[in-house]
């Protein structure tokens, strides 16, 4: 599935951000003057050295800290500058996903993903358990579905921290390394299910990631370096960021 008909053809817009940590000499710049889009709809993955800056860009994305000096549009919100309501709305459009998948050990799956609906106001909605029930499903835990996160496995924990980031219905997802505790194909699987969830939706998924056996999976690969975007990479790299140079080039070819 596309964008919705009518939609900005980007989900994200930075532009010239800066972003530090500390103030007077501990101040310290992490992010450092950069500018990136995002194409409604489309995987990005964010790469680089640790360090380099990419949970700062994701959170910052997210709503989750303010931006200082820079612009950071997202989903139509400008985030310089805004207030606390445009924040919360803007957080309400995003799902997230964490490295560690941040279940609450004394709830079920389902009572986890109700959560996501929670951080809506939506969980008390008629519908509230049939839509967790479905993503629960569509992730493959319906039969895990009131047990408890110890008596999971680690790839069944990070399916229902999916589940919780898409039950809501997000249009933005942000993960943060969400393979890191898995073992190779179990990531695999989680990242596959995540990229097909995505598509179905025409969810756009921007997610930091150190795990180079999922490459093949994303539109797009951004590289980034000291605070900075060092390249793009990637099968559809060319035709998101530059969608006419791409078709000048295939019109040669
Ligand atoms: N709350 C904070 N206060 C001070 N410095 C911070 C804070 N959060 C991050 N930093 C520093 O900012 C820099 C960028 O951190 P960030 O977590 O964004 O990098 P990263 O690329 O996501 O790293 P990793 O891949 O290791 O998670 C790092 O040097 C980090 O130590």
């Amino acid at each position: 599935m596309n964008a919705p008909v009518g939609a900005p053809r980007l989900a994200i817009e930075i532009s010239h951000l800066n972003h530090w940590y500390g103030e007077g000499d501990l101040r310290r710049l992490v992010l450092r003057d950069l500018s990136l889009t995002v194409e409604r709809g489309k995987t990005t993955f964010l790469m680089g050295p640790s360090g380099c800056g990419k949970t700062t860009l994701l959170t910052l994305v997210g709503a989750l800290r303010s931006v200082m000096e820079g612009s950071v549009k997202v989903l139509g919100h400008e985030l310089l500058g805004a207030s606390e309501t445009v924040m919360v709305e803007t957080r309400r459009l995003a799902g997230f996903i964490f490295q560690h998948h941040n279940l609450h050990r004394s709830l079920t799956v389902l009572q986890n993903v109700r959560m996501g609906l929670e951080v809506k106001g939506e969980a008390g909605a008629q519908d509230a358990t049939a839509r967790c029930m479905e993503v629960i499903s569509a992730v493959g835990l319906s039969e895990h579905m009131h047990k408890y996160q110890d008596q999971i496995s680690g790839g069944q924990k990070q399916r229902a921290a999916i589940a919780r980031a898409l039950v809501g219905k997000p249009e933005l997802l942000l993960a943060d390394e969400p393979t890191a505790a898995l073992d190779s194909k179990t990531g695999r699987e989680v990242i596959e299910l995540v990229q097909r969830l995505a598509s179905e939706r025409g969810m756009t998924v921007l997610m930091v990631t150190h795990d180079n056996r999922i490459l093949d999976i994303a539109d797009r690969i951004v590289e980034m370096e000291d605070g900075r975007i060092l390249a793009e990479t990637g099968p559809k790299a060319e035709e998101i960021a530059h969608p006419a140079r791409a078709k000048t080039a295939r019109t040669k070819a």
